[in-house]
């Protein structure tokens, strides 16, 4: 598979009482033309934050102190994202990288219809395009969101959570993006309505062939739908690997624990076991592995100390990679 972006040793820190706040703590991973990636990881694991680092969204007190997001156009050629002027790189956002972020709910402007809001997006990238034209993309983009042209004489507050959700997702695809990244794109919906969305999102993947990234603590929901799944705890990714193999074989304690934690439909509720402890403090300057202190693995010395060892990612086999110290004999990956 090709790469679409590569995002290498990214950074991200918040400046606040106390410190420094590392959200986003050298974190490298590729995503590939073409596949559904999840990335998954608890509240406060850095998701959004990271998704965020891609486009260089990221608000005060927030700032990249680190790192490349490389992307790669249909011709091969590398773009350095966060090196482009910030006009350039907003041409890259929709066009080619559209993004729907968690409070997507109130992301639509109240006091506009939905047809300004496709006019809109279209003209912040270009003003030669006709009215007509946006409108029947629009129209198109409805379609596989399975919403009625209606729709767009419509205000927000006349449309249902799940109906919000669904214009913000041919909101994303107006432009013909080739990546679109999604921040907890079902949260705030109900059962039915975040599966009826996802299964649009699977289909708009069969048939543009669009590739997508889930970011979100609600592993059930993709698990169905992704290709590829990254975890990610205190702000690095911990795990990463095709989705079968990370879930039948997770290699990281932190990684069983969350797929411990989660209730299914078959089994005993008690079995499920929390993880112990809490998630560290991220003002902290670690040491030791972020995860040392509430792993059943813990290794003692090797897991503590020696921080280049404990913050690579190890490959275990052409499809997962993990970062549990105990896996230092293989080699290092660098996809
Ligand atoms: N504006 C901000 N100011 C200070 N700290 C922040 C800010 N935004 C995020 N953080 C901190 O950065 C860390 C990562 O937050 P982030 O929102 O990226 O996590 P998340 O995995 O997306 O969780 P959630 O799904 O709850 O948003 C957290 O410790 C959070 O408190």
């Amino acid at each position: 598979m090709k790469p679409l972006i590569e995002i290498k040793n990214l950074s991200i820190e918040f400046e606040v009482k106390g410190g420094k706040l590392k959200a986003c703590d050298n974190v490298s991973i590729t995503i590939n033309r073409g596949e559904i990636l999840g990335v998954i990881g608890e509240s406060g694991s850095g998701k959004s934050t990271l998704a965020s680092g891609i486009l260089d969204l990221v608000q005060a007190p927030g700032k990249i102190s680190n790192g490349e997001v490389i992307y790669y156009t249909e011709d091969d050629k590398k773009v350095s994202l966060l090196d482009l002027p910030k006009e350039e790189l907003m041409q890259y956002r929709w066009s080619e990288i559209a993004t729907v972020f968690q409070a997507a709910q109130n992301a639509l402007n109240p006091v506009l219809k939905i047809r300004e809001h496709f006019l809109e997006t279209v003209y912040a990238h270009s003003d030669k395009v006709k009215e007509d034209e946006i409108i029947k993309k629009a129209e198109e983009v409805l379609k596989y969101v399975r919403l009625d042209k209606s729709v767009l004489e419509y205000y927000p507050h006349q449309l249902s959570g799940g109906m919000k959700q669904r214009v913000l997702i041919a909101l994303s695809l107006i432009l013909d993006p080739k990546i679109i990244i999604l921040d907890e794109p079902t949260t705030a919906l109900d059962v039915i309505t975040q599966w009826y969305i996802m299964e649009l999102l699977k289909e708009i993947h069969q048939k543009l062939g669009i590739t997508l990234v889930f970011l979100t603590h609600d592993i059930s929901i993709i698990s169905e739908v992704v290709d590829r799944i990254a975890v990610m705890y205190a702000g690095e990714i911990v795990e990463c690997g095709d989705v079968a193999n990370v879930f039948n074989e997770p290699s990281h304690p932190y990684t069983k624990g969350l797929l411990n934690a989660i209730p299914t439909l078959h089994d005993d509720i008690t079995e499920r076991k929390a993880i112990p402890g809490n998630p560290p403090n991220l003002l902290e300057n670690f040491k030791n592995c972020k995860f040392s202190a509430r792993c059943y693995r813990f290794l003692g010395k090797e897991c503590s100390g020696d921080k280049e060892k404990t913050e690579k990612l190890y490959e275990i086999s052409n499809k997962q990679c993990t970062r549990c110290y105990a896996y230092a004999e293989e080699v290092e990956c660098t996809k």
